[in-house]
């Protein structure tokens, strides 16, 4: 009650200073204010039993919360292990830094001799959101639902009921796409679903002269997420109206007051309860961060939402994994499935930097400016993605073909890793590194292009430590451990170097930055041989893991859970999060993990007979 009335105060003091910097704070404060009193509230009551235990309130976890809670029947509990969104976490500009707060899981890879060999400790940084939204409030609000190729051949593999035409109406389902020129074309998109689709509001210099030059390159101005995906495009973004359009306040805000919904923050589930002889899961144990312990019983199911690395590992530490491992870490093992294998990831070469004569000069992050022209109308640079402007998708196999099926996205950014010292912290780079390559540019003005590779070959794993819930787990991406991933990332490079040399990027005076990393300078600037040692030293993860409780048929021996989502062996246990995906599609992972975690809420509704006509 406080927080209402706090907030209605503030809508009177607003308007008094509006205008001036003094406003701008206080609608800063008042929107913050409006975020915490329309996030559902921490449950003060947990049941002894619920229909439905949902773990992990981020991207999936929120979808699956708010459908099933459509039934008035039903009662779920959701639990999320992160604390509240802030509304700070909402302005677009400020993606990158969230890595820095308590809202990270704050993984890392293995220290490596192959990949990630620029970063401290040959270790990449591996961020998750632990917040209530999850990677939803840390990402970068790219929306892109990847090609119809990729479920078309989930379908191929066994999964029925997962190709593009089965897929496509959940895309559907979630968005309410405003893109102007595309939001009409209703075969491909709607405007009825939670989370809203929409072009940033700002576009700066670079951002409009890497869509100029790519398309004097010969790439067509593209709708990614309509018929095809080869061609240029501003960035789609998951923002409605300037703000991040999170999955929490997406789908959950909408659902504060539903009296069949209970959700738990700073909720850490440590272990799925299961029956050893019936194999049926009927709840779960989890500890709140005073350390006391819960245990709630599922009667229906419980559905394990908690992403590509806490997924699996909450499956080992409830004895559903491989054996062999299992027995080494000592948990006991009840069901020996191929838990933590196919650790899939979209990576760049990082560091590609580009030197500039303009500089967008009356926009900085700093100036009073960019901040008065955000509060309160949501305009400026702040609504910049993290900083993202201009994406292209190249197939380099096929060319000139526009239905190609790219394995290459170029991803412009605005500013580079000299714009500031603080993103040597937040990509982990080692600092003697990052000061003889980018110490004489620092602050200078730059950007940024990470050549991003789309249809990787190696696999990496997910292992666990030990066993306890609190330890992280071991995280092994095997980045470039096929060589023809680095052969494909280095096209996509060169493609880049011919976009930087169009009209419209010399126009302003684009020029690649070519001070040589210490360790890759014996092989020349500018070799194949370099890039390849670039690559391997600034291995960019674009965070997009996933796979690793796979999704498979029944004769699939690798498969986690079947095209139902259910795990197989095991009663009343599903998972639904980015971790199903067989193979990684051409997209950023946020948009498919909705889309699978709409098509998994009707599953589970058909499963139980209850559909909302009921
Ligand atoms: C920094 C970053 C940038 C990204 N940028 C983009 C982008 O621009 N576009 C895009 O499409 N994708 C992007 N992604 C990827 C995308 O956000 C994810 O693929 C997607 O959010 C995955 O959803 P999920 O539901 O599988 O997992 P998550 O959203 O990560 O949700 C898992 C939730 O479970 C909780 N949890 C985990 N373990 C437990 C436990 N034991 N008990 C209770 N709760 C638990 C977590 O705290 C978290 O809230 C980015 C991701 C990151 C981290």
């Amino acid at each position: 009650m406080k927080i209402f009335k706090r907030c209605f105060i503030l809508s009177y003091i607003v308007p008094i200073y509006a205008g001036s910097l003094i406003g701008s704070l206080f609608d800063f404060i008042k929107e913050s204010c409006e975020q915490a009193a329309n996030e559902p509230d921490d449950t003060l009551e947990i049941l002894s039993e619920y229909d439905f235990i949902v773990v992990g309130a981020g991207t999936a976890g929120s979808v699956i919360a708010n459908r099933l809670t459509e039934n008035p029947n039903w009662n779920v509990l959701l639990l999320e292990a992160g604390g509240s969104e802030k509304f700070i976490m909402d302005i677009p500009i400020l993606a990158n830094f969230l890595q820095l707060s308590e809202a990270n899981w704050d993984y890392k890879t293995v220290p490596s001799d192959n990949y990630c060999l620029g970063m401290e400790n040959r270790q990449c940084n591996f961020p998750r959101g632990k917040v209530l939204g999850g990677s939803s409030v840390l990402n970068f609000m790219i929306y892109t639902r990847g090609n119809r190729r990729d479920y078309d051949n989930w379908e191929k593999m066994g999964n029925t009921g997962w190709s593009f035409k089965d897929v496509l109406p959940y895309f559907k389902k979630v968005e309410n796409f405003v893109v102007p020129g595309y939001d009409n074309d209703t075969k491909y998109h709607s405007q009825d679903g939670y989370v809203t689709v929409s072009y940033p509001p700002y576009r700066s210099s670079i951002g409009k002269a890497a869509v100029e030059a790519e398309m004097e390159y010969g790439s067509r101005y593209v709708d990614y997420n309509g018929a095809t995906s080869i061609g240029v495009s501003f960035l789609q973004s998951s923002m409605k109206d300037g703000v991040r359009a999170s999955a929490s306040r997406s789908y959950l805000h909408p659902i504060k007051n539903r009296n069949n919904f209970h959700l738990k923050k700073s909720a850490m589930v440590s272990k799925i309860l299961i029956n050893p002889s019936t194999m049926l899961a009927y709840g779960v144990e989890f500890l709140l961060n005073n350390g006391k312990r819960y245990f709630v019983n599922a009667s229906k199911e419980v559905i394990v939402c908690a992403g590509a690395i806490n997924s699996p590992q909450l499956l080992m530490l409830s004895g559903i994994g491989p054996k062999e491992h299992l027995e080494e870490v000592g948990v006991p093992a009840l069901n020996d499935l191929k838990v933590g294998y196919n650790l899939m990831d979209h990576i760049a070469v990082g560091g590609l930097t580009f030197l500039v004569n303009t500089t967008d000069a009356d926009s900085g992050l700093l100036k009073p400016k960019s901040f008065k022209e955000y509060f309160p109308n949501h305009k400026g640079v702040y609504t910049l993605s993290g900083g993202c402007e201009t994406i292209s998708y190249h197939d380099t196999e096929n060319p000139l073909d526009p239905n190609g099926y790219p394995n290459i996205e170029l991803l412009y950014l605005y500013g580079s890793l000299s714009s500031t010292r603080i993103f040597r912290r937040i990509f982990g780079i080692d600092g003697d590194i990052y000061y003889k390559v980018y110490g004489p540019i620092i602050g200078g003005s730059s950007f940024m292009v990470f050549p991003m590779l789309l249809r990787p070959k190696s696999r990496g794993r997910i292992t666990l430590k030990d066993n306890n819930y609190l330890s992280k787990p071991v995280i092994e991406p095997n980045y470039f451990s096929e060589e023809e991933d680095l052969d494909n990332i280095i096209k996509g490079l060169k493609i880049l170097l011919n976009i930087t040399q169009q009209p419209a990027m010399q126009s302003i005076k684009t020029e690649l930055y070519k001070k040589s990393i210490p360790n890759c300078e014996a092989n020349g600037f500018g070799t194949d041989d370099y890039w390849k040692c670039m690559a391997r030293h600034f291995t960019f993860t674009i965070y997009h893991q996933c796979g690793t409780c796979r999704m498979g048929s029944e004769d699939d021996d690798d498969a986690v859970v079947d095209p139902r989502l259910r795990v197989y062996g095991v009663k009343g246990l599903r998972v639904v999060d980015a971790s199903i995906m067989p193979v990684i599609p051409i997209g950023h992972t946020n948009a498919p993990t909705f889309m699978i975690a709409e098509k998994g809420a009707d599953m589970i509704k058909e499963d139980w007979n209850w559909t909302s006509s009921n």
